[in-house]
Formats: structure tokens, C-alpha cells, sequence
């Protein structure tokens, strides 16, 4: 993973969104953007509106004068609701979730610069280890792209995602997918509604699919996140599922081979330094230690026989027998 030396963006208006930020070069895929520490955290950002807003009053003193002008020149969704003053409607507008599941969360003055996409350039996480938030070029990003990263934590068919962003940010989306010609968004909208029907019938049929039909449907997905130029969380997230399916039948090659997969994409959205790495490569090291091995019994071993190019790919996610594979 290569880190930007120095800062590769710079903020101004982008048209229709506000300000944004934009790459002053161009920016390999994997490097990591920018590693920001938040200005202050919170327990939970669910707190009623009186405690959170006297715990920032609280924080704010700790700023410098710099800090507080920074604050207080953020993005305020509440501006219009005269009873919602502005130090916390600039809160409620840019504090950040450090997890899905979690509770806490922090602000970051310069994450809270970056405007949202429906098929984003860039992935933010927050590593637990270090403490800090991190930004990921998720493709190569050209010199005066807008950097920008999803609010939401997983795309979806084109009405879903304008109501969600309208009724939790309150912004009518204007990005790159949502504004392109009727043409080219009916079929990213059909990619779209097709990866929403493989989760379904996976979710659907979870515990009661043959290892071929599971493996046969995230072989899907997959294809068609690649199509649809998705490059964020989704990507592990497939090979991490396919990695489980194959623990559970204790498929020691396969689930080698999803592991390795779903830590390279980690690597690249994340950064070597991230908790969820870690766990990855021990899986690489040694699959029989997840909590699913073996629980549907044993898949017959594949002869191990030397595969090439895409006949790895297709006995992988099980399109082929290693016998068709190799039989062309
Ligand atoms: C966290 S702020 C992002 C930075 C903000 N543009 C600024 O000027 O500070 C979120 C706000 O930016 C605007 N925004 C972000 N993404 C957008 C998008 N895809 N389309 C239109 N507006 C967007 C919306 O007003 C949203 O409420």
C-alpha cells in the first residue's frame, strides 16, 4: 500500500453539492488518502439532543482558535429549523459512525468535506488500532476527480438509495450513477436490482443451499459488482462469505484461496495496518481455526493439480469440476 506523501486533494464548490474535495494528482488504487484522528468523539451518537450538545459546548473549549473556526464552518443540515441551534445541528450533520454496529463516533474536520457517491472512488474506515480514520482509493483516481465515498454501507436499486439519502441526509443525490442517461441507468439498474435478488435468495436460502448453489450465486454477484464497477466493502465481503461457505464443508483449497482473495481486496480498502487484515491473514495461515469449520461435513478434496488463468477461476467458485476444468 503507497500513502500520499503530502496532501493529495484540496477542498472547493462543486457544483450543486456544496464544497467537496478534489485530487490535485493522479492517485494509484490502495493509497491511502488521508489518516485523520477526529477532532473530538463521542460515546454514542444516538444521545438526546441536550447531552450531546453540552458534551461538544464541553469539547470545543479543549479546540484552538483554528479548530473552532473549522467547526463552525462545516456543512449544517438544520440551518432552516430555527429550534435546532447550530453547534449541534453541525454535529448531528457530520459525526461519523465508527462501526455499523457501534455506538460511538467521532467528527473529522476533513472527512466531513467529502460528498457521497453512489459509486464512490475512495472507502473510509475506522482502525481501531491506530485510531484514526482512513481514506482508500478504491481505483485509480485521475488529477481533478472528485474524491468521494458512500453514506450508505451498501449500494442498492436507484429509488432505495434517493429516498435513503433524502430522508437521512436530507440532500437529493447528485453524483456520477444517479445522474447518468436513461440508457446507461437502466442497465446499471438492472446490475443493480440483479445483485439485490442474489442477496435475497442468499439470505433466503441460508443453511439449506448445497455448497455448489451458494458458491454458484456469489460467483454471480461478484460478476456483476464488477460490471457495475463496484470496488468498495462488497468485494471482501463476497470472498469472506464464500470463505465461510467453504469452512463449513472444510474445503482446505478453496477456502485458502477466498482468504487470500478477501485480504488483498482488505489490504487495498483498509490498509496493512487494519484489525480486520489481521484476522484475514490468519485465516490464510489457518483455516481450520474459523468457528464454521467442518459444520456441514467434509467436501471431497479436489486432486490437487496444477490450474491456469481462468481455470483457477472457474473450479474456485465452482462453475466447473477440476476434471472440466482441466478437460477444457
Ligand atoms: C458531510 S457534508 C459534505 C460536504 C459538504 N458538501 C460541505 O460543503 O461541507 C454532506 C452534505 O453535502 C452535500 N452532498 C453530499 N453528497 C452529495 C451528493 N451526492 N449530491 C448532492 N449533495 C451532496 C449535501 O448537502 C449533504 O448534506
Amino acid at each position: 500500500m503507497e500513502k500520499a506523501a503530502t496532501k493529495p486533494y484540496f477542498m472547493r464548490e462543486v457544483p450543486g453539492k456544496g464544497k467537496g474535495l478534489i485530487a490535485t494528482s493522479k492517485i494509484p488504487k490502495g493509497t491511502r488518502i488521508l489518516s485523520e484522528a477526529p477532532l473530538f468523539q463521542v460515546s454514542s451518537v444516538e444521545i438526546g439532543p441536550d447531552v450531546l450538545e453540552a458534551l461538544i459546548v464541553s469539547e470545543l473549549h479543549h479546540l484552538t482558535k483554528d479548530q473552532k473556526r473549522a467547526y463552525v464552518s462545516l456543512c449544517n443540515l438544520y440551518s432552516k429549523e430555527s429550534e435546532v441551534r447550530s453547534i449541534f445541528g453541525i454535529a448531528k450533520t457530520n459525526l461519523l459512525l465508527f462501526g455499523t454496529h457501534e455506538p460511538e463516533g467521532g467528527l473529522f474536520l476533513e472527512m466531513s468535506r467529502m460528498n457521497h457517491s453512489c459509486r464512490p472512488n475512495t472507502h473510509y474506515n475506522w482502525n481501531n488500532k491506530t485510531e484514526r480514520l482512513t481514506i482508500h482509493a478504491l481505483r485509480d483516481i485521475q488529477d481533478g476527480e472528485e474524491l468521494t465515498v458512500s453514506y450508505m454501507t451498501q449500494t442498492g436499486p436507484p429509488v432505495h438509495r434517493l429516498k435513503f439519502l433524502e430522508n437521512c441526509f436530507f440532500f437529493h443525490c447528485g453524483c456520477e450513477l444517479c445522474g447518468l442517461p436513461p440508457g446507461a441507468s437502466e442497465e446499471s439498474d438492472m446490475r443493480l436490482l440483479e445483485i439485490a435478488a442474489i442477496e435475497h435468495e442468499l439470505e433466503d436460502g441460508n443453511g439449506t443451499f448445497y455448497y455448489a448453489k451458494a458458491l454458484a450465486l456469489l460467483r454471480e454477484m461478484f460478476a456483476v459488482f464488477r460490471e457495475e464497477r463496484i470496488w468498495d466493502q462488497s468485494i471482501p465481503k463476497v470472498h469472506v462469505v464464500a470463505f465461510q461457505i467453504a469452512c463449513m464443508y472444510a474445503d482446505e483449497r478453496r477456502a485458502k484461496i477466498f482468504a487470500q482473495r478477501a485480504l488483498e481486496v482488505r489490504v487495498v480498502i483498509e490498509g496493512e495496518d487494519s484489525l480486520e487484515v489481521a484476522k484475514l491473514k490468519g485465516y490464510v495461515e489457518n483455516r481450520s481455526q474459523h468457528a464454521s469449520w467442518q459444520l456441514r461435513g467434509r467436501s471431497p478434496p479436489d486432486e490437487v493439480v496444477r490450474m491456469e488463468g481462468s481455470e483457477v477461476d472457474d473450479w474456485l467458485w465452482g462453475k466447473m469440476t477440476l476434471e472440466a476444468a482441466l478437460n477444457g
